[in-house]
């Protein structure tokens, strides 16, 4: 008997034939399912592919009694319910390499966007409202010599630092470990003290995962410790940030700007960022390349073919559940 995979949303689907035998694939009619769709799919389905930022929490959880795999199509795993699928036995996986680079990329535009006014620039020349190109006007800041400080040194922010020292930046970061002395020596990364690296970074890039430890962890205390000539990148989570502390900071001129990819109530965005120049917004799109999210399809299928296959080496998020009888119990109804 085939297996029943459930795919949240729309995703590139060219790679999803290769599961086809094995397979019985549900898909939804538009982007995604209604809730009530959902619930129903889900009784009978061994296996759901989630997409990051979209909740997939106890309610489905508990609507899945075979589910054994969540695959979730994204790095962060911030969406899922984690307990929930650690107490049903269920294993969830993400696309965590996929997603770096195109991420970095990202993070890298956001800052030479928001240092040299680019967005900014572009919407005043098409609304015809700058007054002048001369030799003191439309001024924005260098990056070269400039120090950025990356919080959260995962492979996004090794990426990251790379790029940045391609443009002449000096780097610091902060991280729950230290990386290793040759990561250090390679990147010319230096290690400080969360504290430490917002007082002295031009640049500050948050780029770790969304945790219960780094949930709200950078607040109005923190952005206060920043240079008022500093700028803040966040391509990790809204969460990670206060959103209203960051308004009273821009407000108040604690900061010089802010470029801003993810936000704390998607795909909600406080009017008054929107209205603030100083400010570069993206819609959640550091992974949203074409080469991306086919690779992240394909990774996705990958994950899935090995897990039913009882294969080890998939990256998986929960690994103490792997010892759970739970666990235990449903592979003994898979294999
Ligand atoms: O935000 C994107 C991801 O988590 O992959």
């Amino acid at each position: 008997m085939k297996n029943k995979l459930i795919v949240t949303h729309q995703l590139p689907g060219k790679p999803f034939s290769a599961l086809k035998d094995r397979f019985d694939i549900v898909w939804p009619d538009g982007d995604t399912f209604g809730r009530d769709d959902l619930l129903e799919n889900l009784k009978d389905a061994d296996a759901v592919v989630t997409v990051f930022g979209k909740p997939f929490k106890k309610e489905m959880i508990k609507a899945s009694p075979k589910l054994k795999l969540i695959a979730n199509y994204g790095a962060g795993v911030d969406n899922i319910d984690l307990e929930a699928a650690n107490r049903e036995g269920i294993v969830v996986t993400n696309t965590p390499d996929a997603v770096t680079e195109p991420t970095a990329e990202l993070a890298m535009g956001l800052i030479l966007d928001v240092a040299r006014r680019i967005s900014e620039l572009d919407r005043e020349l098409r609304a015809g409202t700058i007054r002048n190109w001369g030799v003191m006007e439309n001024l924005s800041t260098t990056l070269q010599g400039k120090t950025l400080g990356i919080v959260g040194m995962g492979a996004i922010g090794r990426a990251l630092a790379r790029r940045a020292s391609a443009f002449g930046m000096n780097i610091i970061y902060h991280n729950r470990n230290r990386v290793s002395a040759e990561t250090e020596e390679k990147l010319e990364a230096r290690y400080t003290d969360l504290e430490n690296l917002l007082r002295n970074a031009d640049f500050v890039s948050l780029n770790m995962p969304l945790t219960p430890e780094t949930n709200g962890m950078i607040g109005l205390s923190e952005l206060k410790l920043m240079k008022t000539s500093a700028f803040l990148i966040n391509t990790a989570r809204g969460a990670v940030l206060n959103q209203t502390a960051l308004i009273e900071a821009l407000k108040n001129r604690e900061i010089a700007g802010a470029a801003l990819d993810v936000y704390q109530n998607e795909p909600e965005i406080p009017g008054e960022l929107l209205k603030m120049d100083n400010v570069v917004v993206t819609p959640h799109v550091g992974s949203a390349t074409h080469e991306t999210r086919e690779i992240m399809s394909r990774q996705v299928v990958g994950i899935i073919e090995d897990f039913f296959q009882g294969m080890t080496g998939i990256p998986v998020v929960n690994p103490g559940v792997l010892d759970s009888d739970q666990y235990k119990f449903k592979q003994e109804n898979i294999l």
